[in-house]
């Protein structure tokens, strides 16, 4: 099965659009792992097995494990992952992208190293950049087009003009992937939940094609005007991702609980305006 395929059929089968982030700070790990050396890849997982009922994606952050020289907490959470909840896709966040050869390290990295089922890619070095990611067709490229930053417009919002049309460089990247990266019908968008209008536009230029919508929770993001924004004609379309605001629900013991109860209810929330 390709991603999109696992996105779609996990979509209908949980009946969600939530992701969890998974982005582990030790910091702010509960106090029963202050002397554990593997507190990254046990916390991960506790939250991982806690909140799979309620996900459609798992969505690691890679720097958040390679800051801590945990790259084999991350090879071994995405396969516990594969493992127990079989039929949940992994979105490895590394923004990559590179000249060739090294964006082919890049995809073998995420995908053969870490096993994951999409990455995201930052398309801004151009297509070639990105093609050792659209070739492998059983897997997700998850373009950056509209991040969730604050900063996002000060390059992202340009206007630039191209291909006859004069428009923001957000949309020159959205019609750019759909109407030719995408064929192997691979991609996504990353679209931030900060900004309903920016999601509202590049849906009306993709069509159908999955958004990755960080930005609910921590960054404040507005569930309601994502889904009514964002949302496909069938009421899906959206991986809403959010990591903090479930991860650290709790700072106690009772932290998987906490996340479990937060993923739930994004999943209710969104589900109310779907
Ligand atoms: O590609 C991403 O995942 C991403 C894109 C974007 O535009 N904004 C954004 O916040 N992210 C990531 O999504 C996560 C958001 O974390 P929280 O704000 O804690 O929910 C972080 O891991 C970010 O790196």
């Amino acid at each position: 099965m390709t991603f999109i395929e696992a996105l779609k059929h996990r979509w209908q089968q949980a009946n969600s659009l939530v992701c969890v982030g998974l982005d582990p700070e030790p910091a702010k790990f509960p106090a029963k792992f202050t002397n554990d050396p593997d507190a990254i890849f046990a916390f991960c997982r506790d939250i991982a097995d806690a909140t799979a009922e309620y996900v459609c994606c798992f969505k690691p952050q890679i720097a958040h494990f390679a800051a801590h020289g945990a790259e084999s907490a991350l090879e071994r959470l995405i396969a516990h992952i594969h493992a127990t909840h079989p039929g949940i896709p992994v979105i490895l966040d590394a923004k990559r992208g590179d000249i060739g050869s090294t964006a082919q390290q890049y995809a073998a990295e995420a995908f053969d190293r870490y096993q994951a089922d999409a990455v995201t890619a930052n398309p801004y070095l151009g297509r070639d950049s990105v093609q050792p990611f659209l070739n492998r067709a059983d897997k997700g490229v998850v373009i950056l087009c509209r991040t969730s930053n604050a900063g996002a417009g000060d390059l992202q919002d340009l206007s630039i003009h191209a291909d006859g049309n004069t428009r923001p460089l957000y949309q020159h990247v959205a019609e750019k992937v759909a109407g030719e990266w995408n064929g192997h019908g691979n991609c996504a968008l990353v679209v931030g939940a900060t900004w309903p209008a920016q999601l509202r536009e590049v849906r009306a230029i993709v069509g159908e094609m999955p958004f990755l919508v960080p930005g609910v929770g921590a960054q404040g993001g507005d569930v309601e005007a994502v889904v009514k924004n964002a949302r496909t004609t069938d009421g899906t379309g959206l991986v809403v991702s959010s990591s903090r605001a479930i991860l650290y629900a709790s700072g106690g013991d009772d932290y998987a609980d906490a996340a479990a109860h937060a993923a739930r209810t994004l999943r209710d929330q969104i589900n109310r305006y779907r």
